[in-house]
């Protein structure tokens, strides 16, 4: 064996044959995003061909030839405008998707003696290269990239982006050069992009894939007055062939490009060590959402010494002295398999999208909410079709709209059903107008009981362990609890039914038995019974009643009677509560079913009030007391508390309703109000008379 540099291998035929497919797809994706700006792949497949070919011509470095796509820079210039030359090449950039890869490109510039070189880190903005050319400080041209050595003319259309001078400013330190050619990116800015791709789906024009195609679209216009329109930004990133300027560091460069007035980014870093990259790397992956300026798919690094650039030089399409580290794709092109409908707990039926599962962003997605069918509509996605999947961050996965290039003929658009998929009752609008369709059986659809029981076990709720989505569907599903005002009557003999709380018979017993699921919870329901009110009201599904209301309404009203004997107006006036809380529970209350789940509850043993302690005299029985201002000798809660549990009602606002008002110092409207009123007004000493020996004490 000798441990000489293995023989070259040659290709064999499937390698070669997959090289070439692999290169003709790669050209065909090229030309679809960088010249027509309308791509079918994602970037994420885009990126894995790429990475099999590169691992390819690695084996077989033969199939490396120069007209192999790793070779050349992405795109070309189209017809539509002229093409010109750069004065100096426009290069790509290679990438990183790991710290080991970004590790491998630091091992490769050390050897060339870069290992201690300071490095420039900034975000990898994700627009489209621009090339501008500054002659005695004039803006003369501006190119695309085009395939490097040829960009297209654009020059009238950067004209019209705001943050490019035509002229550079003159300054002290940086005399302006007779000749400069500036490296940046043109942008769309995130609002100006969803703005854009907005109106463009209104108008029934398909949408941009991603901010670089619509930063690259709203560019390369033939009339510059739409460019004008589109809000285009621009930030600078390098720069090209120079006479009378030779900064010896990147940091310098852009430095002397902020003081001509060029748009320079206030994020860019000179770090000293890999590890400080790396952790600029890892902050802006995670905060990637906090840029709002643009869209940004990655980091790049850059040796900041000129001289150092220098030595380490270029490959045929990229500097060695750079690398971008890549954030994982956000947007990924999946196949929409079907659109199903979700009845959810209020009825409101919303269409959502089963898609092949895809991992975006760190995670595998599935199915993600359409909203409801006129989103369906304007998006205009139908089953069959391929489309763009955004995941941003912790954001709930969006479907953004289809891939229309690759929809096949005829594709049937997707039609909302009439009819509730849970129990066949016709769909309607609640309020005309409405966007959304609800099941209007709420009391019995199944769906709708499953959402809800599964709501009453919930965390923010009774908290009943052993109640969770299977076991709430079990209980639907066998028939045991025909809605959530069942749910503490189960027993022994009820559970027996739904067979997921069962087991088989054991030797000696007789037909199946309640697994020790099954018993454990009707402990849990058994112990849940007694839990402050404001959960019981969380569980009641009251539109707009969560926790913060429920708890407000408890503290008020003290038991599930007193809210039920308020008036609307009572409600509304009670700290905390409001009209649209207080209108939302007289509405509930109006409905039969909805009072038999309290009083079944309530037979069962649930409890319908909060404790009071017994000994305290009840002497405010039947008053509503306002305090307002601050006390001595009672905080704003122990007031309160001191009211309620003496039986009586404390309340947030001054009405004619209002029975005391108490006055404590820096004592605001309210008290105007109470004199305006003619409501007896109390000052503390009153106050705790009062408490002590009711009305008749004072
Ligand atoms: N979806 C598709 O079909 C398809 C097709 C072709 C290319 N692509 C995408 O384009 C990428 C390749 O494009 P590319 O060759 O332009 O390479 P690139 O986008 O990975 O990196 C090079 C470019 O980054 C830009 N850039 C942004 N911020 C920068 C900064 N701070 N400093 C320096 N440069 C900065 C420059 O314009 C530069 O030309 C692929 O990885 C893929 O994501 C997608
Ligand atoms: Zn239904």
């Amino acid at each position: 064996m000798s441990d000489s540099v293995p023989a070259v291998q040659t290709p064999s035929t499937e390698a070669r044959d997959e090289h070439q497919q692999l290169a003709q797809e790669i050209e065909d994706a090229r030309w679809r995003y960088f010249v027509l700006d309308e791509p079918t792949l994602s970037d994420a497949e885009y990126d894995v061909k790429w990475r099999r070919i590169n691992e390819l011509e690695e084996q077989f470095p033969e199939l490396q030839t120069p007209d192999s796509p790793t070779q050349k820079v992405g795109g070309t210039f189209s017809t539509e405008f002229t093409a010109v030359d750069h004065l100096q090449r426009m290069e790509s950039l290679d990438n990183a998707f790991s710290f080991e890869e970004l590790e491998s490109w630091h091992a490769r510039i050390a050897r060339d003696g870069a290992g201690e070189a300071a490095m420039l880190c900034e975000l990898k903005v994700d627009g489209l290269a621009i090339n501008l050319l500054y002659e005695k400080g004039r803006l003369v041209r501006a190119l695309t990239r085009g395939d490097g050595r040829t960009g297209e003319d654009v020059t009238p259309n950067v004209r019209t982006i705001a943050d490019i001078p035509d002229e550079l400013a003159k300054n002290d330190d940086y005399p302006v050069p007779d000749l400069l050619e500036v490296r940046g990116e043109v942008f769309l800015s995130i609002t100006a992009f969803d703005k854009l791709n907005a109106s463009l789906v209104e108008a029934g024009k398909p949408m941009f894939a991603n901010p670089r195609n619509s930063a690259a679209g709203s560019l390369r216009q033939k009339d510059p007055r739409i460019t004008a329109s589109r809000d285009l930004g621009m930030v600078c990133h390098g720069i090209g062939a120079r006479k009378g300027f030779e900064p010896t560091a990147q940091s310098e460069a852009y430095d002397a490009l902020r003081a001509w007035g060029l748009p320079t980014s206030d994020r860019v870093r000179v770090l000293a060590t890999m590890d400080e990259v790396k952790e600029f790397i890892t902050y802006f992956g995670e905060h990637r959402h906090d840029v709002t300026e643009h869209e940004i798919d990655g980091v790049v690094i850059k040796v900041d010494s000129v001289a150092l650039q220098r030595r380490l030089g270029s490959t045929s399409r990229a500097p060695r002295w750079a690398i971008a580290f890549k954030y994982p794709p956000e947007e990924v092109n999946t196949k929409l398999l079907e659109i199903r409908v979700n009845v959810g707990r209020t009825g409101r039926v919303t269409p959502y999208g089963v898609m092949e599962p895809t991992k975006v962003a760190g995670s595998t997605v599935e199915r993600a909410t359409l909203h409801n069918a006129y989103e369906v509509k304007r998006k205009d996605v139908r089953p069959g079709d391929t489309v763009i999947l955004r995941k941003a961050g912790d954001v709930i996965p969006e479907i953004l709209g289809p891939v229309l290039a690759l929809r096949p003929d005829d594709l049937p658009e997707w039609v909302m059903p009439t009819e509730c998929p849970s129990c066949g009752t016709t769909l309607a609008e609640q309020k005309e107008g409405d966007k959304d369709l609800r099941c209007p059986n709420s009391q019995v659809c199944p769906a709708q009981v499953y959402e809800r029981v599964y709501h009453v076990a919930s965390r923010g709720a009774f908290d009943i362990e052993g109640l969770g989505s299977e076991a709430a569907f079990a209980l639907v599903e066998a028939g045991v609890v025909e809605n959530e005002g069942d749910v503490f009557a189960l027993d022994h003999d009820k559970l027996l039914r739904a067979p997921l709380f069962t087991r088989a018979p054991k030797k000696g017993e007789e037909g199946p038995q309640l697994s020790a699921n099954g018993e454990g919870l009707l402990r849990n329901l058994e112990q849940r019974k007694q839990v402050p009110l404001w959960r019981v009201l969380v569980a009641l599904s009251i539109r707009h009643v969560g926790p913060t209301a429920a708890r407000a309404l408890a503290t008020e009203f003290g038991s599930m009677d007193a809210i039920r004997a308020a008036t609307e107006q009572q409600l509304a006036a009670a700290e905390g509560v409001g009209p649209t809380i207080a209108e939302a529970v007289i509405e509930w209350f109006a409905v039969d079913w909805h009072v038999e789940i309290v009083d079944k509850w309530a037979a069962a043993g649930v409890a319908m009030a909060d404790e009071r302690d017994e000994s305290v005299a009840r002497t405010l029985e039947g008053l509503t007391v306002v305090v307002t201002g601050s006390l001595q000798d009672f905080s704003r809660d122990s007031a309160k508390e001191a009211i309620l549990s003496r039986g009586g009602k404390a309340a947030g606002s001054v009405s004619k309703n209002t029975d005391y008002v108490v006055v404590g110092d820096n004592a605001g409207s309210k008290a105007d109000k109470a004199e305006q009123l003619g409501v007896p007004i109390l000052d503390e000493a009153g106050f705790v008379q009062l408490l002590e020996g009711g009305p008749d004490a004072l």
